[in-house]
């Protein structure tokens, strides 16, 4: 089931267009990847989509227009975003940072937030085992970790997580993305990844679309987009899909 429809969505910063008009759909439960070099409108659409910015066109999540909804109301929804630089309140301990979440969310049962922390701590034990911590004080991966885990103890149905890589080491963003993996397939999360390293991203989604100048110019399966010479010379890059340039 569709779970998630962009139809021809632009934005625009201060009256210069980042989106042209962008059609995009996830299934429940499915992760795909927005691809592209900087400044193709990857971050934009996960904006558009979770509300931090205005959008023409028509945003449709779990058969609902939330065009121009607040962004706590789509959050509520079931829409859960890790932005770029990870948002994690680097003052706060980890613990801090995780309970404020769901404080936050205030409806939840405490014995269902105290299972979500749980899982989370299953999924990320180094969250547990620095709780005490400041946020600030973490290597990038664990901030990227807690960054992940404060989006989902809302138990969303739908991860926006943008640029999870970004400054961090190959083996560390390797583990963040098949967290990720992990999160899609136990708790039945669909996720959506803006990722500009397209062979990592290609490793570990089912689908992905690829932007350029805030449209869509391909998409198709990971092993379609992986074997298609053309899509990575035009638009990815060879240093960035694992082909010699
Ligand atoms: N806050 C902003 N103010 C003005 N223009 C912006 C702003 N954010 C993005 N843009 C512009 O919008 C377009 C799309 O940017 P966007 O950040 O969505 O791309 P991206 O693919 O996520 O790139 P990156 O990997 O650099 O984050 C670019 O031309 C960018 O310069």
């Amino acid at each position: 089931m569709t779970l998630l429809q962009l139809t021809g969505v632009r934005a625009a910063y201060d009256g210069v267009q980042a989106l042209h008009g962008m059609d995009l759909a996830v299934t429940g439960g499915e992760m795909v990847a927005l691809l592209g070099a900087n400044g193709a409108g990857k971050t934009t659409t996960l904006r558009a989509i979770s509300g931090t910015v205005s959008v023409e066109g028509a945003v449709v999540f779990d058969e609902r227009d939330v065009t121009g909804w607040a962004a706590h109301r789509v959050a509520r929804l079931g829409v859960g975003h890790v932005p770029e630089g990870r948002g994690t309140f680097v003052d706060l301990t980890v613990e801090e940072n995780l309970t404020l979440g769901t404080l936050a969310r205030g409806s939840r049962l405490r014995g269902q937030v105290k299972e979500d922390l749980a899982a989370v701590h299953e999924l990320f034990p180094i969250l547990r085992d620095f709780s005490r911590r400041q946020a600030g004080a973490l290597s990038g991966g664990q901030q990227q970790m807690l960054a992940i885990a404060r989006a989902i103890l809302g138990r969303p149905r739908l991860l926006l997580v943008d640029e999870p890589s970004l400054g961090l080491a190959p083996m560390v963003t390797t583990e963040i993305l098949r967290s990720l993996r992990v999160l899609q397939a136990e708790w039945q999360l669909a996720v959506l990844l803006a990722e500009q390293n397209a062979r990592r991203a290609l490793a570990v989604v089912d689908r992905a679309y690829v932007l350029e100048s805030g449209r869509v110019v391909a998409s198709g399966s990971a092993a379609e987009l992986r074997e298609n010479t053309a899509v990575q010379d035009a638009y990815l890059g060879a240093e960035q899909t694992g082909r010699p340039a």
